[in-house]
């Protein structure tokens, strides 16, 4: 068992797998996950579609429950929330009835802050996602691309210690897709947290300083050189521990 407080990892994935439905009609999405994130770490699950990429993503989020092995969250020395763990999902689920800076708001309102310093916040985060105009349309008038940097900007107002974002990139064009890299990159510096992206785009993977490469629901064994130099301090690797590599 990790220590808990600062220093000890933020996610901690001991083996964890999850299994959708049962008998004949079980799928495994992933088999048994061990890996670790900290801050400062940026990672890129990399696979192609159906390869478990947005279960692990969840089972870190602690949004689903492994159906064996165990996910724990020491740095926190609780289970996660929201606020601790921000999602940008593939889909980006925005409230029709309330503008872009409600909606932004919104996950902030929810959990107490108060609307000025919501709003305030929410404002901010658009406004770094380079949307900052478009605070009062509703989501019905916004492109795929733009309802997309809403969802991040939702997460970014947030200011979480760990940012978990699913295909981010993946409604947007190139230009698009490297400015909001950019954005999530800048503001996990900024925040001093961890930044985990799901992705199949070797362009977006290359951004990041480590990918963990996912095939068929295993995490690979064997990991690419860091992009620059050697990181500073011994950290656990992700493995697929029952082996198998892509
Ligand atoms: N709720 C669910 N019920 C049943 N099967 C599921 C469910 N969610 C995922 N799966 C299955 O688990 C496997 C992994 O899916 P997952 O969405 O995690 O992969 P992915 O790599 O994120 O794919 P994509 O890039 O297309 O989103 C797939 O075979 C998928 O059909």
């Amino acid at each position: 068992m990790n220590p808990t407080g600062p220093g000890a990892p933020l996610i901690d994935c001991r083996d964890a797998a999850r299994t959708y439905g049962q008998g004949e009609h079980a799928v495994v999405a992933v088999h048994g996950a061990t890996c670790q994130v900290r801050a400062d770490d940026r990672i890129a699950i990399m696979g192609p579609s159906g390869s478990g990429k947005s279960t692990l993503l969840h089972l870190m989020a602690g949004l689903e429950r492994p159906t064996s092995g165990e996910i724990t969250w020491p740095a926190l020395g609780r289970p996660a929330t929201a606020r601790d763990i921000g999602v940008v999902f593939q889909s980006p689920s925005l409230i029709p009835a309330l503008d872009v800076v409600e909606n932004t708001a919104l996950p902030l309102a929810l959990s107490g802050t108060s609307e000025p310093e919501a709003r305030r916040r929410a404002l901010s985060a658009l406004d770094a996602v380079g949307i900052g105009d478009l605070a009062d349309k509703l989501p019905e008038e916004l492109s795929g691309g733009q309802a997309q940097r809403v969802a991040v900007a939702r997460v970014l107002a947030l200011r979480p210690r760990v940012v978990l974002a699913d295909e981010p990139t993946g409604q947007l064009d190139r230009a698009t897709g490297r400015h909001v890299v950019d954005v999530l990159l800048e503001t996990a510096a900024e925040l001093g947290a961890a930044l985990v992206v799901t992705t199949h785009d070797p362009t977006v993977g290359e951004r990041l300083t480590e990918r963990w490469p996912m095939h068929e629901g295993r995490l690979a064994t064997t990991l690419p050189a860091p992009i620059s130099g050697p990181r500073t301090a011994p950290r656990a690797r992700p493995n697929a521990t029952r082996g198998e590599t892509s």
